[in-house]
């Protein structure tokens, strides 16, 4: 009998961009709308449309990642977030062990019953926007919740049954002091979430955080870097394992669709503002629910990915989680000498900013902190090691090859 050649069951991600949210907090430039509510309904009706649309390509697929992220998927309820992942599961094989990420504000997820309802129908992963355990920041950065909902959140999704739950910090916050900073850590420990994110503020253009900089008081450089080498510190004395510049997690909890982003795995994403990199084309939809209501699937950006960059992003990617580069995996992947890195990452490795193991390269939290100047000096290596391929070549040297 003849081999079927063609391969099955591929591992894909889904990603699907909810970008409603009750209040918009001050920081935030992710693609989201207040106030649209009444939008809700036309929007999972686009959503299955589009889903619908993409399925055939995914045929080859099995969907082990699924991922509502927004915006705040929680606001939308549990109805129609429960029918939307019944449409996924009969449009895409979806793995019976897929991880099925639900990200929800804690003032949209206290009511068990509607927990409970999403626990049911396979939402296994809890993502909560914590943000800071501390009141009076937690309204001067807009956000509308406290932390006694937090506290009443956390303790709904347990008794909902979500075995593993993530919730999200920010460090640098206006008027954050180093002391305020370890007592959110703590709290937030001490709700025990089996997975933690600990951003560093992102000042982003066009957020009203970002206007209103002048009349604010911002951790200066060296205290955000003290606030994260903290953090650092005291998860892995809580028993959390660090997998990536800002994530950690309870051993086996690291969150396998965020990984696919790091390890350069397939994911498709739906919903305006959503990024796909599926069947070796890196696209983006634009940031327009209204043309997306209306079924016009807008790219805001399309290419194909050539070698080179891929390349680029392998080294990017792979050095902001704690596994790092494998030298082996690299040469055999990009059939590219890795010497050449290898020379600067000993030098970090000199100033306590890499490491080198059994499995290759790392950065350490030192490293993490400097890691988008690390990964540029190595990008510009990989350029020149080209130019000298190419020279060498032209020269009719095969040897440097
Ligand atoms: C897109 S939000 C979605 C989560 C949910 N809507 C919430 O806020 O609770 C995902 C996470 O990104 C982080 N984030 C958003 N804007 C940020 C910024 N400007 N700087 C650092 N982290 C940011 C927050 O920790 C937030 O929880
Ligand atoms: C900042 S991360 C927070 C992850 C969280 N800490 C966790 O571990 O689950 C999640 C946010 O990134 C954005 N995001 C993730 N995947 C995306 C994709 N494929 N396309 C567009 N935005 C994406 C969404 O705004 C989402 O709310
Ligand atoms: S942080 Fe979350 S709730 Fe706040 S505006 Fe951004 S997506 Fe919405």
């Amino acid at each position: 009998m003849k081999k079927n050649t063609v391969q099955k069951d591929l591992p894909l991600g889904l990603y699907i961009h909810i970008p409603f949210c009750r209040s918009k907090c001050a920081y935030c430039d992710f693609y989201s709308l207040a106030g649209a509510e009444e939008r809700m309904d036309d929007y999972c009706r686009a959503l299955e449309r589009h889903l619908a649309e993409v399925a055939p390509q995914a045929e080859c697929h099995k969907a082990d990642t699924v991922y509502f992220g927004g915006g705040t998927p929680s606001y939308l309820g549990a109805e129609r977030l429960c029918r939307l992942l019944g449409s996924i599961r009969k449009l895409y094989k979806v793995d019976k062990h897929a991880e099925i990420t639900l990200e929800a504000n804690p003032d949209s997820a206290t009511d068990r019953k509607a927990l409970k309802r999403l626990r049911k129908a396979g939402f296994n992963r809890l993502s909560l926007g914590v943000q800071s355990m501390d009141d009076a920041l937690l309204q001067t950065i807009g956000r509308i919740h406290t932390r006694q909902q937090v506290q009443e959140a956390v303790a709904a999704a347990r008794k909902a049954g979500f075995k593993n739950l993530s919730l999200d910090l920010i460090y640098g916050l206006p008027g954050q002091t180093m002391e305020g900073w370890e007592k959110t850590l703590s709290d937030a420990v001490g709700l025990h979430p089996e997975h933690l994110s600990c951003y560093g503020l992102k000042l982003e253009e066009g957020t009203p955080l970002y206007r209103r900089q002048g009349e604010l008081t911002f951790p200066d450089e060296d205290m955000q870097a003290d606030m994260y080498l903290y953090a650092v510190e005291f998860l892995k004395q809580c028993g959390y394992e660090q997998y990536e510049i800002s994530n950690f997690a309870k051993p086996g909890f690291a969150s396998r669709h965020n990984l696919k982003y790091w390890l350069m795995q397939e994911y498709a994403g739906f919903g305006p503002g959503a990024h796909s990199d599926f069947g070796n084309v890196r696209y983006g939809y634009a940031r327009d629910l209204e043309r997306y209501l209306k079924g016009e699937l807008v790219l805001q950006e399309s290419e194909t990915v050539d070698s080179d960059e891929r390349e680029r992003e392998y080294l990017m990617l792979r050095l902001r989680t704690v596994q790092g580069v494998d030298p082996r995996e690299f040469e055999y992947r990009f059939r590219q000498r890795f010497a050449p890195l290898a020379a600067l990452l000993q030098q970090c490795a000199r100033e306590g900013l890499a490491e080198q193991d059994g499995n290759g390269w790392h950065l350490t939290a030192k490293g993490f902190l400097v890691s988008n100047r690390i990964i540029g000096l190595l990008q510009d290596e990989l350029a020149r090691e080209k130019n000298r391929r190419l020279e060498a070549a032209a020269r009719g040297d095969y040897r440097v090859v």
